[in-house]
């Protein structure tokens, strides 16, 4: 197998494990941080599942053409009929190594779970997938530029923080740039790439090649709180949930529409489950923040559910209830 350059990653949440599991099964050496020790236990464990599940559909192969993210069997949270079953992903990404019949402990062995930082001193890249909170985000950009080797390229996985300001954190602007992956990551052929200020060319086309070598195409957008893909999506989560806000509708017959009429593979309530209530809510109030424009003002039943800890997936309830592993 090609020697591949080590991945950093940090933040093992939802978006994190998915992306270091996406890198791994690529045949690069992983080292996937997180501050807590349950995090980094969850990622291990959701890995590990999602593995599995890959060889039982491929017939024993992790590698190319076997990714599939796991979907949890999901019912409605309160009201209404079942919703159709979810299909989240798009076409299989193909991974560029990693082996057919790879076995699921090879690709896990190649992650270091830790919570120190200092391994990430060998990484070329390091694409970090903290809380979508600012002050959070800060931190960890003081701590990785004196530890990182100079070459090193920061790939900032946010919903809305702007790239530039990121940058601005840091001693090496020209070599950070914004990685927005989609969730689930192992199924999403496609990167949102964002070219802050400062983001130098050479920056963007070795990040290209390293989304290329995972199976992703990369579409490079300019820097701009929530760039394309979530400056839209959004907001239509946030209407999504104000139709229910306001009894318009019950949640499953709001993505039963979108599904239906628009042919989208999830609705919008579906969509913000699997993201996480939190994230969307912390993403709204960003772009409020950003913007100072009325039309992200959050929907009440928003911040209400995710004070109750309603979170969608990843607590078991939000639009939605889902098995817990
Ligand atoms: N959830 C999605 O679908 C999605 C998609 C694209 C981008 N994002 C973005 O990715 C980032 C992470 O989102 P998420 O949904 O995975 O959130 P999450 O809440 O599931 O996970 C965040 C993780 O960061 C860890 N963390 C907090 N402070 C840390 C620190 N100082 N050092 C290391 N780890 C730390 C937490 O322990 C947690 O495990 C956010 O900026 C979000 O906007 C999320």
């Amino acid at each position: 197998m090609v020697n591949r350059p080590v991945i950093g990653v940090v933040g093992a949440g939802v978006i994190g494990s998915q992306v270091a599991q996406t890198f791994a099964q690529a045949g690069h050496p992983v080292v996937l941080v997180d501050v807590h020790d349950e995090a980094l236990e969850r990622a291990r464990r959701s890995i590990s599942r999602d593995l599995r599940f890959h060889r039982m559909l491929a017939g024993g192969s992790t590698g190319p053409g076997a990714a599939t993210k796991t979907q949890a069997a999901k019912t409605p949270a309160a009201k209404g009929a079942a919703p159709g079953a979810a299909a989240a992903g798009n076409a299989p990404a193909g991974n560029a190594a990693g082996g057919e019949g790879e076995s699921r402990a090879a690709v896990l062995e190649r992650i270091t779970f830790t919570r120190d930082l200092a391994p990430l001193a060998e990484a070329e890249l390091v694409v970090e997938n903290v809380v979508e909170d600012w002050e959070v985000k800060r931190g960890v950009y003081e701590k990785l530029d004196p530890l990182c080797a100079d070459g090193c390229l920061f790939a900032v996985n946010t919903s809305v923080i702007p790239i530039t300001r990121v940058a601005a954190a840091t001693g090496r602007a020209d070599r950070v740039l914004g990685m927005h992956f989609m969730n689930p990551v192992p199924l999403k052929p496609m990167v949102e790439v964002v070219r802050g200020h400062h983001t130098s060319p050479g920056t963007l086309d070795r990040a290209r090649e390293l989304l290329a070598g995972i199976g992703k195409e990369a579409v490079v957008v300019a820097d701009a709180a929530g760039f394309v893909s979530n400056r839209v999506l959004m907001l239509t989560v946030n209407e999504a949930v104000f139709t229910v806000h306001e009894n318009v509708s019950a949640a499953e017959d709001v993505d039963r529409l979108f599904k239906g009429c628009f042919g989208h593979p999830m609705g919008p309530l579906e969509t913000a489950d699997l993201i996480g209530l939190d994230t969307v809510l912390l993403s709204l109030d960003g772009l409020y923040a950003e913007f100072a424009d009325s039309k992200y003002r959050p929907c009440p039943l928003l911040r209400r559910m995710v004070d109750a800890g309603l979170l969608g997936r990843k607590s078991g309830q939000g639009f939605y209830t889902y098995p817990q592993i």
